[in-house]
């Protein structure tokens, strides 16, 4: 049996959904997996015996994904599980930022008594808005939330720009022909009047949105962050809204330096807090647990390589490894020299790591555990595993 640890309130129907003969699950033991949200792991060490992390959402920058590749430790995330939450919730920022619905709301509150609905007819017109129609959204990042949003936008009457250097044929084909695509981000900061960004936090979008880019967008500018605090270089932003350059920003990232800012309005990271999506998310990622821990299948991993082959032989071996030259040819030459066939073996690659699955014809386990551990000592050999 294999312990998943669970973090951060996983929802319940995805806790059920891992298999019962494969797992236990919050016991104690030491864990072979760990099923998360937003906990945060790159201060913690991570256990010797842990093989995979599923991150039940789909940032994994809370992850320290290159210390779990060199260590062989699969991370999983859920793509698209949560879009359709942070769409909807995108979409609350529009109309929060436009509209004066929160203020409003909370004045009307402090005005209770006999005379309350004199006391907001009269006070309206200090809570007046604008609306999104017909005005011009330019999206960062057109992956599984930024098309939702530009699809939505646009049937709500946006004129909708999107700008995308990797877009996913997937994700392109979801696109409607309405949506506009700009091939520079220059381009499209010159023209919009929100910003709304969706790409993942990495040490190459860290601070994406700065004085620079903020320089080019129009005066009276919104900006809108679900996707990362780190993407916008708060102190850029704030002189940007100091002069005005930029009319507001509504995030879902709270952090210390922006708070209590007539300008700035803040959430508590709550763009996937829906039951559907907790309820998708937990399900897609306890799914690829079972499935990795039953056949050694990869799916929806950002670490290595996808991989799904239908197990022809009693014993599997799953060899994660470097992509370097001659991997191959020393796995089936060690596995050739105890005479042993292979009646399959499959090999896929992702960027710098590769994983090699072997099905052996041998019905002798100790024979098979032999051929992991000295496939174990073969150079750049990071984890071998064992299925059967
Ligand atoms: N507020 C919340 O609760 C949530 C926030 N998120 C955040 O939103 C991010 C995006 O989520 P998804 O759309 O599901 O991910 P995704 O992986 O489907 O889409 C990301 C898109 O960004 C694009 N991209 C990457 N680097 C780029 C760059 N330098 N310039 C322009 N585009 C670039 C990629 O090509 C991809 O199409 C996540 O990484 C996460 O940080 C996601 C879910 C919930
Ligand atoms: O689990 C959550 O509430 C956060 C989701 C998120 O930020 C993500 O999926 O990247």
């Amino acid at each position: 049996m294999y312990e998943v640890k669970s973090y951060n309130n996983i929802a319940k129907v995805g806790l059920e959904q891992l298999d019962k003969n494969l797992f236990t699950v919050d016991t104690g033991a030491e864990a072979s997996a760990y099923l998360i949200r937003s906990e945060n792991l790159h201060d913690v060490e991570l256990p010797s015996h842990l093989k995979a992390i599923a991150r039940a959402g789909a940032g994994v920058n809370n992850i320290p994904v290159d210390e779990a590749s060199e260590r062989g430790i699969v991370v999983f995330n859920t793509p698209g599980a949560n879009a359709n939450a942070v769409k909807e919730a995108v979409l609350t920022g529009l109309l929060v930022a436009t509209r004066g619905y929160i203020p409003a709301s909370a004045w009307i509150q402090t005005q209770a008594g006999s005379e309350v609905g004199k006391t907001a007819e009269k006070g309206k017109k200090n809570y007046a808005g604008t609306e999104i129609s017909g005005k011009r959204l330019g999206i960062i990042g057109l992956g599984a939330i930024g098309v939702m949003v530009a699809n939505a936008a646009n049937s709500l009457g946006m004129e909708v720009v999107g700008f995308d250097p990797f877009v996913s044929v997937d994700t392109a084909w979801k696109i409607s022909r309405a949506i506009k695509r700009v091939n520079s981000l220059e381009e499209l900061l010159a023209q919009v009047d929100f910003l709304t960004i969706h790409v993942p936090f990495t040490s190459e979008t860290k601070g994406y949105i700065s004085s620079e880019q903020i320089a080019q967008m129009k005066d009276g500018a919104v900006i809108l962050n679900f996707a990362r605090g780190e993407l916008v270089d708060n102190t850029a932003l704030l002189s940007a809204i100091d002069s005005g350059k930029i009319a507001k920003y509504v995030t879902d990232f709270a952090m210390e330096e922006i708070m209590n800012k007539e300008q700035v309005i803040v959430f508590p990271h709550l763009g996937a807090s829906t039951e559907e999506a907790e309820e998708n998310c937990a399900v897609m990622a306890a799914e690829t647990l079972n499935l990795y821990f039953k056949t050694g299948e990869i799916r929806n991993s950002v670490n290595f390589p996808s991989i799904s082959v239908h197990q022809k032989a009693p014993y599997r071996l799953v060899a994660f490894h470097r992509n370097v030259p001659n991997m191959l040819g020393q796995i089936s030459t060690l596995v050739a020299k105890h005479d042993i066939n292979i009646a399959e073996l499959v090999n896929r690659s992702k960027e710098d790591y590769a994983v090699t699955m072997l099905d052996l014809e041998e019905g002798d386990r100790t024979v098979v555990e032999q051929i992991k551990s000295e496939l174990e000592a073969i150079e750049h050999i990071i984890r071998v595993r064992l299925i059967g």
